[in-house]
């Protein structure tokens, strides 16, 4: 694993190698870039961060190491240009530089496309900017006078920490011009520290709670591994509400005891995590690094620059925290592991949760996926022996797992033009009389999924995507949730030109809203979507709100269904259980039960027992009926036999072809040149070029090919080799997509 003979050795002058270095820059079309090293330099690890001239631009990249490189034709040193400086910032680790080249041969992106997210943050790459901090001065000259302002600046200062004059001003009570006062007459004394401030320690003197013996075997084994140290991959398997984040916050504890050893949490969409954030300051007294696209540059550059000096010991992050510059990276945590929001479907098309698997290995430390709903590729690991498999069948203290029931929509329907069936409405009444808390779940955002002219059929569509706008009637528009495109709602039919002829199609969450309103009119009621939790304050708000009882019916998609833990919860309702099995794809099925076990996972987690009722068309659908006998191994057992006599992932391989351009033409003339060049190999069969079912987006027309391999083994060098021996067409766009989730 650690090749420190190639990482240690230095980029030296040799008489056919006159001081050449190898830069890899974070730009996506390119490998690492030789260069040259002034003298003024001398002798440069791998890893180090350097700036480089770059056609006209000044760029900051990475020494990278010489193995493995392919040949690239190699200039002469008279047109190489000149390393222009170092970065004083410690040099990436081997195992980050390892882990750039693996990702960027698995998924096939360029390793400068890589990189990128490894810098993600410019501004950490410069200096910190200083600001001016205050200490005691000269304070027994005799030719100041002692004000009480002054007086009580003094006794702040007088533990001898630096201080802002915000700061010292706000805790003395006086202005901050008293402070500036007292350091023009050397009363006190200015030094100039970073803006950053240092990340706390955690505290591993604390202890959490006393396990129940379930927990207590699962958590000793990750201890067990996470103190031996070495590549170590567990699966912890435990129903909703078992404790898992207990379980795992041990194996923290024993990584932090390990001087410099630091931990990275994977979690989906982390701006929903106050609950989480609220149990890790309990459990090791500080808040950890949060890494996410939301946080400000400011705290990006605190962050980067942290994890890199290795003074955060502890980051929670969505999944590009995997690319931060870990100094030494002792524990992995992907909470949630199952969660579609980990394959990243933009740029460089990568799993979070496969790669944290691969860094963990490059890093030699333990990794755990977490879930109640494993992924189907990682019960499989954990059958066949490659992860071990940790599981927890209770729920934590006297909770027991909720009574699912299902309500045959074909027997019960509801009233025309709403969604709750007589029966559901009464358990809600029933709940809502007990003074417990309702969740109605339904995975559709906005007032109505269509709106159609009844006059002419017009459905009003999305002008540069092919798919339908969706009602969001909060707002009072029209949203494509493909491009963002919004509209006012036109008052006749676009095509017919006929008034109030236009109907909303189906049901969203703000129309189930509009019934729930209706029939409960004293209920407090919230709607829980991305439209609603708008940023990481307001979403732990209303989560802290649902939490204390604030809210009696809550109305969420499937972002309300992930993890949270709202003690008053007793009554689910999943209106349209039906809805994730429609135009189903390879893991339709899988998807549908893990959303629908998350969903009933958030009833009756307390003292209270908890009820689950699905609104089905299908009752004898294999998902549902899964759902209602709580026999879930049966039903993975039987997805994956059906994969298996399939050769599907994970027992075989898919790798999409994405083409798009704004030209049709151009497009099936690619798709036309893939074909002619299909690899022929045995067990290899491509597929397509077909129209994507998302046709259009953005203006750009998509057509998808599909490569299946019966094997296991990679694919990789099939595939490069394809796309590069066929034809180019010009402005068409090309992307693999490497096990693909995504089939629209
Ligand atoms: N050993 C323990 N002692 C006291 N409380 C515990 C213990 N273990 C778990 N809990 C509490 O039980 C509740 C459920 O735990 P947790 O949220 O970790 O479950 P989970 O397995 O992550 O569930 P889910 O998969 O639904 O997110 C939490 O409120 C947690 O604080
Ligand atoms: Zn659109």
């Amino acid at each position: 694993m650690a090749q420190s003979h190639l990482f240690d050795r230095q980029e030296k002058a040799t008489a056919s190698n006159p001081c050449r270095v190898k830069v890899l820059l974070p730009v996506p079309f390119s490998g690492p870039l030789d260069y040259l090293l002034p003298a003024t330099i001398g002798e440069l690890h791998a890893g180090s961060l350097v700036k480089v001239p770059l056609s006209g631009r000044i760029v900051v990249g990475v020494v990278w190491p010489f193995k493995n490189q392919p040949e690239q034709k190699t200039l002469p040193d008279n047109k190489l240009k000149y390393v222009l400086e170092t970065i004083d910032l410690l040099p990436f680790p081997e195992d980050l530089i390892e882990f750039v080249d693996w990702v960027s041969a698995y998924t096939l992106a360029p390793q400068g496309a890589v990189l990128k997210m490894c810098l993600s943050c410019p501004q950490a790459l410069e200096p910190v900017p200083v600001k001016h901090h205050y200490i005691a001065g000269n304070i027994d000259d005799p030719a100041q006078r002692i004000t009480s302002g002054r007086e009580k600046v003094l006794n702040i200062v007088a533990d001898g920490i630096p201080r802002t004059a915000a700061d010292i001003a706000a805790k003395a009570a006086v202005g901050e011009s008293v402070v500036r006062a007292m350091a023009t007459k050397a009363m006190l004394s200015v030094v100039d520290l970073p803006v950053d401030s240092p990340f706390r320690q955690p505290d591993i003197t604390l202890t959490g709670p006393v396990l129940s013996s379930e927990q207590e075997v699962a958590a000793l084994a990750i201890r067990a591994a996470v103190w031996v140290q070495g590549f170590k991959p567990f699966l912890l398997d435990g129903v909703t509400g078992s404790g898992k984040t207990e379980v795992y916050f041990e194996g923290l504890a024993e990584a932090l005891q390990v001087p410099g050893a630091q931990v990275l949490v994977l979690v989906p969409e982390i701006a929903l995590t106050s609950q989480w954030l609220e149990r890790f300051e309990d459990r090791f007294g500080v808040a950890p690094a949060i890494w996410h696209s939301d946080i400000g540059t400011a705290e990006r550059r605190r962050v980067w620059r942290a994890v890199s000096s290795g003074d955060a010991r502890v980051v929670v992050g969505a999944r590009s925290a995997l690319f931060l510059p870990f100094r030494q990276l002792g524990f992995i945590v992907v909470d949630e592991e199952h969660d579609p929001s980990f394959k990243q479907e933009e740029g460089v098309l990568y799993h979070a949760r496969d790669m944290a698997v691969v860094r963990a290995k490059l890093a030699a430390c333990p990794l755990v996926l977490a879930s109640a709903t494993p992924s189907i590729e990682t019960l499989v690991n954990a059958k066949e022996g490659r992860y071990e498999a940790l599981i927890m069948r209770e729920r934590h203290g006297s909770a027991v797992l909720p009574e699912m029931k299902f309500i045959d929509m074909r027997a019960e329907p509801p009233e025309a033009g709403m969604w709750l069936s007589p029966i559901l409405v009464k358990e809600i009444e029933a709940t809502l009389a007990a003074r417990e808390q309702v969740m109605l779940f339904l995975n559709r955002r906005g007032y109505a999924p269509l709106t159609l002219c009844r006059t002419c059929g017009h459905r009003i569509e999305c002008p540069s995507c092919s798919a339908w706008l969706v009602e969001h009637r909060f707002k009072r528009e029209l949203q494509c949730h493909h491009c963002g495109h919004t509209e006012e709602i036109p008052k006749a039919c676009p095509t017919c030109k006929k008034e109030e002829t236009l109907v909303a199609c189906g049901p969203g969450v703000e129309r189930l809203f509009e019934e729930v309103i209706a029939r409960f009119p004293t209920a407090k009621v919230s709607v829980v979507t991305s439209d609603t939790m708008t940023s990481p304050t307001s979403t732990g708000q209303m989560i802290a709100q649902i939490a204390e009882g604030g809210v009696d019916i809550i109305i969420g998609t499937q972002i309300v269904t992930k993890g949270y833990h709202f003690p008053g919860l007793t009554l689910v309702g999943v209106v349209d259980a039906d809805l994730g099995l429609r135009g189903g794809d390879l893991r339709a099925g899988e998807r549908t039960f893990q959303q629908l076990v998350q969903v009933s996972g958030r009833a009756g987690r307390a003292e209270k027992k908890g009820r689950v009722y699905l609104q089905t068309y299908e009752p004898e659908h294999p998902v549902v009926a899964a759902l209602l006998s709580g026999d879930s191994e049966s039903f993975l057992e039987l997805e994956q036999s059906i994969r298996q006599s399939h050769a599907m992932p994970p027992y075989g391989r898919l790798v999409a072809i994405i083409l798009s351009g704004p030209d049709i033409g151009a497009v099936i003339e690619q798709g036309r040149a893939l074909a002619a060049t299909a690899p022929a190999e045995d067990g290899i069969a491509v597929v397509g070029p077909a129209p994507a079912p998302l046709t259009r987006v953005r203006g750009q027309y998509r057509f998808r090919m599909l490569l299946h391999s019966r094997s296991r083994d990679k694919v990789q060098g099939i595939v490069s080799e394809w796309v590069r021996r066929s034809k180019k067409i010009k402005g068409v766009r090309l992307r693999v997509d490497i096990d693909p989730y995504s089939f629209m």
